[in-house]
């Protein structure tokens, strides 16, 4: 018998075949190319293992792409509450696919349960962020993409999604921004047509 350490690593599952999708050897040869590219010498010591290390760090970063909504979303419950639960400050980390660099902010997800009865757990909203945010992304798919599973895959009769981030393409590099934020929403359902139900939840992130 397995444990559930065995089976699941960064929330993909072994034997997985999605799993096939990263190629280490391919990130690690890319890596090494790449400190050629910018004139260094890879096989200082400093930079020996760091091919290997940032197909490591790719692999983590980027293991959303390997995960199904529906495995985070899968297992819910009955509760006799059908009005707004909001999940706010969720941490995120993400990729600009862009450039490749972090952005990292807050999420805040609010949704009213559907018809049926049943919720999620708290944190499958925390991981259901996680998932998308571990991609090549841009902040605006991010957030069309957390609120568009709760809407579809939970089937919520409404869904807020807020998320306020801080771009290192535009602090480090190019445009020199340093705190500058951006902030994105994805409403759905109830949340889109009732725009009391909406000031509520809007109220709540604020508060
Ligand atoms: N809409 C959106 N744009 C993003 C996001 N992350 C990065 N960008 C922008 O993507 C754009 C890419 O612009 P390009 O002109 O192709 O690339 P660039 O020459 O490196 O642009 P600069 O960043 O302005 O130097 C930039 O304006 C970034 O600020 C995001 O999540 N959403
Ligand atoms: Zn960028």
């Amino acid at each position: 018998m397995t444990t559930s350490q065995e089976t699941e690593r960064d929330g993909v599952r072994a034997g997985d075949e999605r799993l096939e999708a990263f190629d280490a050897g391919r990130v690690e040869a890319a890596v090494r190319e790449l400190l050629i590219g910018i004139g260094e010498d890879p096989d200082r010591e400093g930079l020996r293992d760091t091919p290997a290390r940032v197909a490591r760090s790719y692999r983590e970063l980027f293991a959303g792409l390997w995960t199904d909504p529906a495995d985070v979303l899968g297992r819910t419950f009955g509760e006799d509450h059908d009005e707004l639960v909001l999940v706010r400050d969720i941490p995120l980390f993400s990729m600009c696919e862009h450039h490749l660099l972090p952005f990292h902010g807050v999420a805040h997800v609010a949704y009213l349960p559907g018809t049926d009865g049943r919720v999620t757990g708290l944190s499958k909203l925390a991981r259901l962020v996680d998932l998308y945010a571990r991609r090549p992304q841009v902040q605006e798919r991010l957030t069309t993409q957390v609120a568009d599973a709760l809407d579809k895959t939970l089937g919520a009769r409404g869904v807020l999604v807020v998320i306020d981030c801080e771009h290192q393409c535009m602090s480090a590099r190019g445009v020199r921004k340093p705190g500058s934020r951006t902030t994105t929403s994805a409403v759905r359902g109830i949340l889109k047509t009732s725009a009391s139900t909406r000031a509520e939840a809007l109220g709540l992130i604020r508060h």
